[in-house]
């Protein structure tokens, strides 16, 4: 048996276009163009290879794209006074500033700065304890492409036992949050966790988001399981080269999960994809208009 390969290319392409239309209707009955900026300091390869489709995908949505490229020694303030900037700027409506920040720069200092009205990654304490209260909240954009690329598998996740490894507060938690609001029953594992492989074998859902190239291996997986794999790494070929994988060994894992998505080509989609969506319901909500349809 061979798993069903999630396709985040179509899945997310289908979303942008509903988003698109959504855009162009803001567009012609309230004259809003929503803007986003992204604030990319010094050069993370894993942040250059989001940037790349951001800025191209935001503008075939009909969203304004605002970028801003700082240099590796930029001091706090002048950051934060960026980041004050962009919240009174009435064109943009979601800020993004890349992580990680190069050392030296107080990353959640910059993050409080940010309006939580436009904090499109869902990073704030007010978002993020919105989403860990079940209230609603802008919500970081992978966990919720995740969920999204889960749901094209299974209408509903209720019951299902979930395994999230990776407890970061950009993936790992937030999304730990979204499957407790499906009714997902959910395992949360990290670096000090005992027998991952064991953990993972019970669960219908695993969701890798560690870091750590091809670490889950097909033999971990419960037969049929759902598999969506966040990880995305750089690792060098033969000829000299690089080449991205994931946290799941997928060769391996295809053979015996009932799903799984590629990478490139499966969360990283959706993860664009859903900050334009984030984008947009942070311009309706800031200029008064009922939620968009996406
Ligand atoms: N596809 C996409 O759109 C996105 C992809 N990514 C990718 O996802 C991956 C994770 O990103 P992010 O959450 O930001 O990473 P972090 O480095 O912030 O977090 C990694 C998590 O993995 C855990 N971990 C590390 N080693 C192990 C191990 N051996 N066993 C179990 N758990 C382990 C850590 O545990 P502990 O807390 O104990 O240290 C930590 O909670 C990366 O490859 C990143 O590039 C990230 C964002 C978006
Ligand atoms: N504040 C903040 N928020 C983030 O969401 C955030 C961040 N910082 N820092 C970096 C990570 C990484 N990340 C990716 C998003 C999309 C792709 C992506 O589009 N991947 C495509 C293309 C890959 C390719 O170039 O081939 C794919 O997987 O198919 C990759 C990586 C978001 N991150
Ligand atoms: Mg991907």
């Amino acid at each position: 048996m061979t798993a069903e390969i999630i396709d985040g290319k179509v899945i997310a392409a289908d979303l942008r276009a509903r988003v698109a239309d959504e855009v162009a209707r803001v567009k012609r009955e309230h004259n809003l163009v929503p803007g986003l900026a992204v604030v990319l300091v010094g050069n993370d390869p894993a942040s250059e290879v989001y940037v790349r489709s951001k800025h191209t995908q935001t503008q075939a949505a009909g969203m304004a794209s605002f970028e801003h490229k700082l240099p590796t020694d930029v001091s706090q303030q002048d950051l934060l006074t960026l980041v004050a900037k962009l919240n009174r700027d009435p064109a943009v409506h979601g800020i993004l500033v890349q992580l990680p920040l190069p050392k030296g720069l107080n990353t959640e200092a910059v993050i409080n700065a940010i309006d939580p009205a436009k904090d499109v990654d869902g990073l704030h304490p007010n978002n993020a304890g919105r989403l860990a209260g079940g209230f609603e909240a802008l919500s970081p954009c992978t966990p919720l492409g995740c969920i999204i690329l889960t749901k094209s598998v299974h209408a509903s996740l209720e019951g299902m036992n979930a395994i999230v490894i990776g407890r970061s507060n950009l993936v790992g938690r937030p999304l730990v949050q979204l499957l407790l609001n499906e009714n997902a029953t959910v395992t949360i594992a990290h670096s000090r966790s005992r027998d991952l492989p064991g953990l993972v074998r019970k669960a219908d859902l695993v969701y890798a988001a560690v870091g750590r190239p091809e670490m889950v291996r097909g033999d971990w997986l419960k037969p049929g399981a759902t598999v969506i794999d966040v990880g995305i790494n750089r690792i060098p070929k033969e000829d000299g080269k690089t080449r991205l994988v994931g946290d799941v060994a997928y060769q391996e894992a295809l053979a015996v999960a009932g799903a799984i998505t590629p990478v490139p080509g499966g969360v990283g989609q959706m993860t664009v994809a859903c900050l334009l969506v984030n984008t947009l319901r942070a311009a309706c909500a800031i200029a008064g208009l009922p939620k968009p349809a996406v």
